[in-house]
């Protein structure tokens, strides 16, 4: 199947004006994205995200590189392909900030020359799903930020574009909100059939909504995978054992041995045992160099799958 955006060798650079400092901020991304597909791109602040995206929704004009949408790009029919696009940028909501919440869905749906039946509907349904309602007679300069990410995001929805861009959809959001938009964007694709780029560093985000992930770091392409294999790659289980003992001096030898990746701490009221697990098995080898001696285990605690802390 032909993807619906295809992203060839791009290059982007900046030079800062005062020192002249050359940034390579993109470096030779190549990439394709499959209709209806909900791709990842994660990084570390820095790493180029923002400027793939704008470059993608004609914000930013590549050094070289080719992007193609729908088939669209090559040949004078670049502006073309960018009517397949709606984008939500961090910082700039795309929003009027006098007009109410209502008012502004009705503006942008009106923009699109739907009818005013279209509108009324449109709209009616977008409040609702966004959980906008109560909001709908507040101006947007008085609502929170959360609360102005959702509308920028129904927003992009009433164009009814193909591909929608979402750059750092949570950040500076409260952790209740976050997961308002992490639901939000989780119907999103479950109801519409879009082709969705978030860029994010922000774990939960990709770990939740994405299929895929594009990891990129210094401009670069690090890893491109199903989020899936990528967790399997990344899944180290940290386990933290409370003991009812202490450790012998054979078992803390068997512990450097084979738990490399490890940190027993006898200074707090009891003993505990932190390791990182590269396989899961492996905790039963850690089970029988406690029994050997018969050290009691009081409790364990598994620490949740990161991926952040590779990047
Ligand atoms: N207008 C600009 N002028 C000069 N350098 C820039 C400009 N915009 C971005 N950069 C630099 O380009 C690199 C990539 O930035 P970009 O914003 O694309 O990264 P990002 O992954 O989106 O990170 P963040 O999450 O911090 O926005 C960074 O080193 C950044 O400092």
């Amino acid at each position: 199947m032909e993807p619906i955006i295809t992203v060839k060798q791009l290059n982007k650079m900046y030079k800062k004006r005062k020192t002249k400092e050359v940034i390579q901020a993109v470096d030779n991304i190549s990439f394709t994205v499959q209709k209806g597909e909900i791709l990842g791109l994660l990084g570390p602040n820095g790493a180029g995200k923002t400027t793939t995206i704008k470059m993608i929704c004609g914000l930013l004009v590549p050094d070289s590189g080719e992007i193609t949408i729908n088939g669209l790009g090559q040949n004078g029919s670049r502006l073309k392909s960018l009517e397949h696009i709606s984008a939500v940028l961090e910082g700039n909501r795309n929003l009027y900030w006098r007009l109410t919440v209502r008012e502004n869905l009705e503006y942008f749906a009106g923009n699109r020359g739907m009818s005013r039946k279209d509108v009324k509907e449109n709209v009616e349904q977008l409040l609702t799903s966004f959980r906008l309602k109560d909001k709908e007679n507040e101006l947007v300069n008085r609502l929170s930020r959360g609360m102005q990410q959702k509308l920028a995001i129904a927003v992009a929805m009433l164009a009814n574009s193909e591909v929608i861009l979402l750059d750092e959809p949570t950040l500076g959001l409260d952790v209740e909100t976050s997961y308002e938009v992490r639901e939000l964007l989780k119907e999103i694709v479950k109801k519409h059939n879009r082709t969705i780029i978030i860029s994010s560093h922000d774990m939960d985000v990709i770990q939740e909504v994405c299929d895929r992930t594009i990891i990129i770091n210094g401009g670069k392409v690090v890893t491109d995978d199903k989020v899936e294999n990528l967790l399997k790659l990344f899944d180290v289980r940290s386990y933290t054992i409370t003991l009812g003992a202490l450790l012998s001096e054979k078992q803390q030898l068997l512990l450097k041995e084979k738990f490399p990746v490890h940190k027993y701490t006898t200074d707090t009221m009891q003993p505990t045992l932190n390791v990182d697990l590269y396989q899961s098995e492996a905790i039963y080898d850690l089970f029988r160099l406690l029994q050997m001696e018969h050290t009691p285990v009081e409790a364990i605690d598994r620490t949740t799958v990161n991926l952040s802390k590779y990047l």
